[in-house]
């Protein structure tokens, strides 16, 4: 062995250089010999670099010019597939169904789940199946399988969003806390069977854990992309341990109450109470497990609702009164079908779908053109799979860009344009199921809301626009509030203000 006082300079330096060297093709190693091509990214960050001045979805469908339809990118230490476009997305999600149906479990999911004891972020088992089919029946239960309570469930809270509209007279204001007004009482009276007023600190509580959230944990924890250091407690861990615990405090007052009140022999009146009635149904049919579905699974269910079904509504309505501000002429065609088809005499209701193309194409538009959930969420292989000829290992992160099937020219034509007819066919008619559309993602882990979101948006979208006007104030009429700064991580829309009118 050599004796280190031996040991000269040129040795030592030479030493370090090859243990660099060696550490700096360790860390970039690719996790399998097919694994698929992507940009060469620096030793311990990976492609951290390439992120900066740009949003994801958008460096995504540069590097798919270079690297293919499926490509490798690495953040800190995780290596991650990326699928870009309408076909490969759709063959991965329902040709290799269960292989891309995995989650994976980051640090922070890890705590705010509970451990994968949610739906959401629940990895691909047994469990998440029967913990995703109970809540799927509660939700058709109670609300999507019978449109008058569902119309019941969201007119309950117009009455008072439409006082505080036409109340605002000449003022210019943000729409955003009254969108969030709206959803949130819709939420709430869904899932609690209860409403808030507008200062009720519940309310204000939601709101402000949704805003921390997105801004202090919404890109994630140091751990989620540097797992070595989740037992180090971070700055960031302190934050998402209050955030959570101020979560849980909502949701588990609401969960005492119901389990004083509930009584089995009654009509469900709420989600809370529906999940607790379509348990005991599936336990009663004999269906196997279904009595695993802890009281932690409903609280997480609980929390999925409003984490996954709360925002994305607020996101959605927010740019749809921006989008009907930017063009005026798309809002009077909305309004004369509205006119038209029911008048200003009733509500609009869920049969009014399918008399109402114009309409319900302006909102697909709107869908497309915004893309709220631009990567959908993060899914993870099951078992080692080939696709398209690459080997993706078990456990691997993919992620689809849905961003880039909503903005295919080649699907679209003019994608950059926001235009309702992108969803009409020659003969007037609306197309529901275009190529190259797929805001609620497809396969195994489809956005369990999908129908529930679709109603209320509908809903929502026609009676606003059947009792309101929206125009820009004088002075921001050249304005485009319909824009997203391009390096924005996902496309939430800034601070605007518009004018209200009530339509006599
Ligand atoms: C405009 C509204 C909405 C949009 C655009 C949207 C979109 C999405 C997307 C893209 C995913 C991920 C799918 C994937 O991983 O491939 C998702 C998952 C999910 N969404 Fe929604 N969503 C909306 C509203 C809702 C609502 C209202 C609820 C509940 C009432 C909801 C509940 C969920 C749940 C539980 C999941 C996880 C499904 C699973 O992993 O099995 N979403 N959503």
């Amino acid at each position: 062995m050599m004796e280190l006082d031996k040991v000269t300079t040129p040795t030592l330096v030479v030493v370090s250089v090859s243990l660099l060297t060696a550490l700096w093709f360790w860390s970039l190693r690719r996790p399998s010999a097919k694994f698929p091509p992507g940009p060469r990214g620096w030793p311990i960050i990976g492609n951290v670099m390439d992120f900066v001045g740009q949003g994801p979805h958008h460096l995504f469908m540069t590097l798919a010019e270079k690297y293919g339809d499926v490509f490798s990118v690495k953040i800190g230490s995780n290596w991650n597939v990326i699928l870009n476009g309408s076909d490969t997305i759709k063959e991965a999600f329902l040709k290799y169904a269960v292989e891309f149906a995995g989650r994976p479990l980051t640090t922070s999911v890890e705590y705010i789940t509970e451990g994968g004891k949610d739906i959401a972020f629940a990895p691909y088992s047994a469990t998440w199946k029967l913990h995703r089919k109970l809540t799927y029946s509660a939700f058709r239960n109670l609300a999507t399988g019978d449109n008058e309570r569902f119309e019941r469930l969201v007119f309950t809270m117009t009455e008072r969003v439409g006082k505080i509209l036409e109340s605002k007279g000449d003022e210019a204001f943000d729409p955003k806390h009254i969108v969030s007004l709206a959803v949130y009482n819709f939420t709430a009276q869904m899932v609690f069977g209860k409403q808030y007023e507008l200062d009720d600190p519940d309310l204000l509580e939601w709101q402000s854990l949704s805003q921390e959230g997105v801004e202090a944990i919404g890109n994630g924890l140091m751990a989620d992309f540097f797992p070595v250091l989740r037992h180090i407690p971070t700055p960031g861990m302190k934050t998402l341990k209050n955030l959570v615990d101020r979560f849980f405090k909502l949701v588990n007052k609401e969960l005492d109450s119901h389990k004083q009140s509930y009584n089995p022999r009654d009509e469900p009146k709420d989600f809370i109470e529906m999940l607790y009635h379509t348990r005991q149904t599936m336990i009663d049919e004999g269906e196997e497990g279904i009595d695993q579905i802890s009281e932690v699974h409903i609280r997480q269910t609980v929390m999925d609702v409003f984490s996954a079904g709360t925002d994305t509504s607020i996101f959605t309505m927010h740019w749809a009164i921006a989008l009907m501000v930017d063009y005026p002429e798309v809002q009077e065609k909305v309004q004369k079908e509205i006119d038209e088809v029911i008048g200003r005499e009733r509500n609009p209701k869920m049969d009014d779908r399918g008399s109402l193309p114009y309409t319900e194409c302006a909102l697909y538009e709107v869908f497309r053109y915004s893309s709220i959930a631009p990567l959908a969420l993060p899914h993870a292989t099951t078992k080692d799979v080939t696709f398209r000829g690459y080997h993706i290992p078990k456990g691997t992160c993919v992620m689809p860009n849905i961003y880039s099937m909503h903005f295919d020219k080649k699907l679209w034509g003019d994608p950059e344009n926001f235009r309702p007819e992108h969803f009409m066919d020659e003969t007037g008619t609306m197309r529901q199921h275009p190529d190259g559309f797929l805001p609620f993602s497809t396969g195994r882990r489809v956005c369990l809301g999908e129908s529930v979101a679709k109603a209320e948006l509908f809903l929502i979208f026609t009676w606003l626009f059947q009792n309101f006007t929206f125009r820009k104030p004088a002075g921001k009429e050249g304005e485009i509030y319909s824009n997203v700064d391009k390096t924005a991580l996902s496309p939430l829309l800034k601070t605007y203000e518009i004018l209200v009118s009530k339509r006599e």
